[in-house]
């Protein structure tokens, strides 16, 4: 059971996959955490962040390693926990750039296919490319949407406290994110054209998760 989940920034990914995979007793991979841990890298090595040949370059040299239990999942960055410097702002304004890179898209793409083989029990795995370049052969795949206020005011009330920003200013942000994710060339964010779209604007997370567990177990019966 190999369970794909793309979608935009705050339509509930990560919520949604981490719960689903935990009740399902399955595997869970957030993608989006391992391009957040190589662009921490590459900020913290004094990479240009904007300058795509000297991010290709480096793409190989930091040891990327996902921990998919859904109760904790973990991230390092050459054995170093990088699960807290990741979430910064400062990682999500560069994110776009590095993951636009083809060299670090073919690392990562790599990582997560194996981590899919290697669930023997199957997995959840969410992202932006899930359905459509990395495990094109999942057995459900599944396409998030929420409207944009839905959204901000999601990230917002997520913020408050941390590195609060207003409403105004993370709806900006998470469009500006949404655009370079949507407009890039490699492996855009887009729905696979077998992918079922559940618009979670008005679904409270708890309806969302019941959703695609209802979704899963139908493709359990029909196998
Ligand atoms: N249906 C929902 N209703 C209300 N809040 C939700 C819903 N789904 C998720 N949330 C909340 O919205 C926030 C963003 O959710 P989450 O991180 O799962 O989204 P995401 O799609 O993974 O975002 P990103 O791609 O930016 O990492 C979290 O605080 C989460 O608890
Ligand atoms: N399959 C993916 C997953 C993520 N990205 C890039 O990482 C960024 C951060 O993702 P979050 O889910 O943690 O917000 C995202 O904005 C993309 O740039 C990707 O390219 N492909």
């Amino acid at each position: 059971m190999i369970v794909a989940i793309d979608g935009p920034s705050g339509t509930g990914k990560s919520s949604t996959s981490r719960a689903v995979a935990a009740k399902l007793g399955l595997s869970y991979l957030d993608t989006g955490a391992q391009y957040r841990a190589i662009t921490w890298w590459m900020l913290t090595n004094g990479i240009d962040v904007n300058d795509a040949a000297g991010v290709a370059d480096a793409a190989g040299k930091p040891v990327i390693v996902s921990g998919s239990d859904p109760a904790a999942p973990t991230i390092t960055v050459d054995a170093v926990d990088a699960s807290g410097p990741i979430r910064t702002q400062e990682v999500t304004a560069a994110v776009s750039a590095v993951s636009a890179v083809p060299e670090v898209r073919a690392r990562l793409v790599e990582l997560q296919r194996t981590a899919a083989a290697e669930a023997l029990a199957g997995i959840v795995v969410e992202g932006r490319d899930i359905g459509t370049t990395v495990l094109p052969d999942a057995t459900l795949k599944i396409f998030l949407t929420a409207s944009e206020e839905a959204r901000a005011a999601r990230r917002t009330a997520e913020l408050k406290g941390k590195e609060a920003q207003d409403l105004a200013a993370t709806r900006a942000a998470m469009a500006k994110r949404d655009a370079a994710d949507s407009g890039r060339k490699t492996s855009p964010l887009a729905k696979a054209d077998d992918a079922v779209e559940v618009d979670t604007s008005e679904l409270t997370l708890d309806q969302v998760i019941e959703c695609v567990v209802t979704l899963v177990e139908e493709k359990r019966i029909k196998a």
